[in-house]
């Protein structure tokens, strides 16, 4: 597996970037737990002489609950980040460096830290919702406090005073901030205007080549270790069904080589992107560009060195047109704010919603009595992984057949999926319940023809819950007295009567219209 890391690693790195810089810079990771393609990184190598890589386990992240009172990182995706964190420190000490572990909260770490490498300036990733750009602002407000020595300057022999300063890069999204058609309050609402208007006039930048070497390292005592997942106060969670993730960017690189060269599935992946079942039907990258630790700007690369090498169709654009809904649900949320957050979604909308308890935890724990929706919630679960099409579904079922708070929904999704990123989650889970800025859309997934549609056979709901195995294939999603009892009758209860809607939805694909 390694090999195939190193050699990608080879191919991004670099020996002749020159470096002009003085003293100590800090890069503050966060979700951008990478070393190939990271600004952050990159900057604070060529802006000095001696770099301290630090990660902070902010309590606030693990441990704590929210407002529905689910934990706020489940215990699946903290030892995915442990493992990202574990694979970062191996491969910056690869080139002289290490990652610093501290436990607390960065605005009280950072600035400690500052004052003690006297650090001019501190590198980070630029977030974009509400929580972490207020962890932004305490640093940066933290870090006025700091008064360091005067740095003499070297031609002059003078003093100058030497304030540390927080400089946030942009480094998530696969287009950049800077390069996008339109300001903040003008990105437009719909995706398919966003996405062709970005198509059409902009470019994306290259991947940032990394220094082969980042040494010398900062003097330090205790460079901290990677905590275990009792030390985030979580119970170990086994995987022993289903997707098993690896977390860190070793893996990363691993999975897109294996996705786009050894198995050579790019090539077909919109005919396959909407199943449920295996590893192979989608490029499952979710998990590692929502930790950071791999860059859209190397997948849209190595897309583009795919369809030079191999061949390019539908299915190769495909993934970067996925990737765009992701940017998407990113820009928007500097436009939304803490809007997509709140009960009315980005428009405000006015609807009765319930909280009923027992119907929430019937979907929550897979016991609904409809074999799809079940499944994937003991999918969600048992791995933290769940396919776009089940993601789609289940949310649709809690809103509409069951009236839920779609934020109760969205909140569950937050705890357990590994590829928890609350642009993607609440962006998705606002225009699933028809409130989000879209206001074409809203769409109900009828259970029947989605069953029907994507899982014919009855084979991943046999797989997720194996008393159906024993079931005739046509008889697993509507197993009757063979199972548990429906909860909640279906909103249209009658999938004919639900066929035009879906025929309309069909065509609106087929003609090319967006999902
Ligand atoms: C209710 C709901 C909640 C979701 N929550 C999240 C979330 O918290 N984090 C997250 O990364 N995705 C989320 N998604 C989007 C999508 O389901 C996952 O990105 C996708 O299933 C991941 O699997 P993959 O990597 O194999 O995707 P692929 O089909 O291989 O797509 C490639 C990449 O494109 C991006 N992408 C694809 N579809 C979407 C989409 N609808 N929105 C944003 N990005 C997309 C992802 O980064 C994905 O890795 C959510 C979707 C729904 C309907």
């Amino acid at each position: 597996m390694c090999r195939v890391a190193d050699q990608t690693f080879d191919r991004y790195s670099s020996n002749t970037v020159n470096r002009k810089g003085k003293g100590t810079a800090i890069v503050w990771f966060r979700n951008d737990l990478r070393i190939l393609d990271n600004e952050a990184l990159f900057k604070a190598w060529a802006s000095s002489e001696t770099v301290l890589p630090v990660y902070c386990v902010d309590p606030r992240l693990f441990g704590n609950t929210y407002y529905f009172g689910f934990p706020k990182t489940g215990a699946l995706r903290a030892q995915f980040i442990i493992e990202c964190l574990a694979d970062l420190k191996k491969n910056l000490m690869k080139r002289g460096l290490n990652l610093l572990i501290r436990h607390g909260k960065p605005e009280e770490i950072i600035p400690s830290l500052v004052q003690a490498f006297a650090a001019h300036t501190v590198y980070a990733q630029k977030e974009t919702c509400s929580e972490e750009v207020n962890v932004e602002r305490l640093v940066n407000k933290a870090l006025l406090q700091v008064k360091l020595a005067p740095f003499p300057e070297k031609s002059t022999g003078q003093c100058s005073t030497n304030n540390p300063k927080l400089q946030l890069v942009w480094g998530s999204t696969m287009y950049h901030m800077d390069d996008l058609p339109f300001s903040t309050n003008t990105i437009p609402d719909v995706y398919t205007q966003f996405r062709k208007s970005v198509e059409a006039k902009c470019t994306i930048r290259c991947c940032f080549k990394i220094p082969t070497s980042l040494a010398p390292p900062p003097s330090v005592e205790d460079w901290g270790c990677v905590p275990s997942i009792d030390q985030l106060g979580l119970q170990s969670q086994k995987v022993n069904k289903g997707m098993n993730f690896l977390g860190g960017e070793s893996a990363a690189l691993c999975r897109v080589f294996e996705y786009f060269w050894k198995k050579d599935l790019l090539k077909i992946y919109k005919e396959t992107r909407n199943g449920m079942l295996g590893p192979d039907y989608s490029t499952k990258f979710s998990p590692w560009l929502a930790s950071g630790s791999l860059s859209p700007r190397f997948i849209c690369e190595e897309v583009i060195r795919y369809e030079k090498e191999r061949q390019a169709n539908d299915s190769t654009y495909w993934v970067l047109f996925e990737l765009i809904w992701r940017d998407y649900f990113r820009f928007l949320s500097t436009k939304y704010g803490n809007s997509i957050f709140h009960l009315g979604g980005p428009r405000k909308v006015e609807r009765r919603w319930s909280q009923d308890q027992r119907l929430f935890e019937s979907w929550r724990d897979g016991c609904t009595g409809y074999p799809l929706i079940d499944a994937n919630m003991k999918e969600l679960f048992t791995t933290g992984f769940m396919s776009n099409r089940g993601r789609q579904i289940v949310c649709s079922f809690l809103v509409r057949d069951m009236g839920i708070d779609w934020r109760m929904g969205a909140e569950w999704f937050e705890t357990c999926l590994l590829d928890y990123d609350p642009c993607s989650n609440y962006g998705n889970w606002t225009y699933g319940a028809g409130i989000g800025n879209d206001p074409r859309e809203d769409r109900y997934f009828s259970i029947p023809k989605q069953a029907q549609t994507y899982d014919h056979e009855g084979e991943y709901v046999a797989y997720w819950l194996p008393q159906l195995q024993k079931l005739q294939k046509d008889k697993r999603h509507f197993p009757e007295k063979s199972y548990i009892e429906q909860i909640v009758p279906l909103k249209y209860g009658n999938p004919k009567k639900h066929q035009s809607q879906e025929r309309a939805f069909a065509t609106r694909q087929t003609k090319g219209f967006d999902r």
